[in-house]
């Protein structure tokens, strides 16, 4: 393997998420809105900061409306508890790693530490499927005991974070959003949770290779930093600062198509740190099983036209279990109609 490069530290854009429930102040809405397209188009990934505002100070019959709603950042005890008890799991519990180790991508919940879609051995990685989550926590694993809970706090939470800032996402392209975010609403939440050895010589190996998520958006959950980026026009690797309180998101695959290009999808990847280990936690978000994904309506016209073929979840496990994607093989690029 070429050698790991040093990066450069990304200078991501931070979304405000409060910003985003100003349903009494919709210029402000309006304004997050245009910095969240804006970030989605030049970037493809920002952050959203987590901590509390008191931008409810200007509506103080309304503080403790805006308190319940608007700050709904994932509380810091929720994010530790989820990072604390994805380490257990790897650290600890050998047989139900054992247990669960499986090479078929169609399991909902399985361990691996190198498969088909993992294509590196420095990574150990749990990937379960976590919405409904009353129908798949019970199939998550049971030890570390806290497990379930814990990280079933977290999927809610950053579920609940998704579905708000895909709804803001389509709002910037000018996409009504209505049917969308029903269909989004009942859509597949997979997460993969990643471990990632300590390595003395970080130079040699990748933790995680270049890939795209196939989701609209992923929401990264990190205890330090590791994830790497290309965004924008660049071809540069950066570096994604591990801004504490703050969650990294990313755009995906059906987010490049929905929007028909507009938007691309991140290519990413995780390197290795030679003083620590690292857990992330990578909440993938898009629609169900069977749902076949088009551009929006609204994003094609003679100047767009059509750019990818129509697709769904299945269709994307069927690419990956045929495909060599060593090979440099991307299933956005399966779905390209033009250059687009
Ligand atoms: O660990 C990371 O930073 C990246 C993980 C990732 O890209 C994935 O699980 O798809
Ligand atoms: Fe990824």
């Amino acid at each position: 393997m070429s050698p790991v490069k040093p990066a450069e530290l990304a200078c991501l854009p931070t979304i405000d998420f409060a910003g985003l429930n100003h349903r009494l102040d919709l210029k402000s809405r309006s304004m997050t809105v245009e910095t969240l397209g804006k970030a989605c188009k030049e970037m493809g990934c920002f952050q959203v900061a987590a901590h509390y505002t008191n931008c409810g100070l200007n509506f103080l019959p309304c503080v403790i409306f805006f308190l319940q709603v608007i700050n709904h950042g994932i509380s810091q005890s929720v994010m530790k508890g989820a990072k604390e008890v994805a380490l257990d799991f790897f650290e600890t519990s050998t047989d139900e790693k054992d247990a669960l180790a499986s090479n078929d991508i169609r399991k909902p919940v399985r361990y691996g530490a190198s498969s088909k879609d993992s294509i590196s051995d420095s990574r150990c990685f749990l990937k379960k499927y976590a919405h409904p989550l009353q129908e798949w926590i019970p199939l998550w694993p049971l030890s570390p005991p806290d497990y379930r809970e814990k990280m079933g706090k977290y999927a809610l939470e950053v579920r609940r974070v998704a579905l708000q800032l895909m709804d803001a996402i389509l709002e910037s392209l000018g996409v009504s959003t209505g049917d969308l975010n029903e269909q989004l609403d009942e859509g597949m939440q997979v997460m993969a949770v990643n471990f990632y050895p300590q390595c003395s010589t970080p130079d040699l190996s990748l933790g995680l290779p270049a890939h795209s998520d196939y989701g609209c958006i992923t929401i990264l959950l990190q205890s330090c930093e590791g994830l790497q980026v290309i965004g924008g026009d660049g071809n540069a690797w950066q570096e994604v600062p591990q801004v504490p309180e703050a969650l990294h998101v990313h755009i995906g695959d059906y987010m490049e198509v929905l929007s028909n290009g507009r938007y691309k999808s991140v290519l990413h990847r995780a390197v290795l740190n030679p003083d620590k280990k690292r857990v992330s936690v990578a909440s993938i978000h898009g629609f169900s099983m069977d749902k076949k994904v088009a551009a929006a309506k609204e994003m094609v016209d003679e100047q767009h036209p059509k750019g990818y073929k129509e697709s769904s979840f299945r269709d994307f496990l069927d690419y990956i279990e045929a495909t060599d994607i060593t090979k440099g093989k991307s299933f956005i690029d399966s779905l390209r109609l033009t250059s687009t």
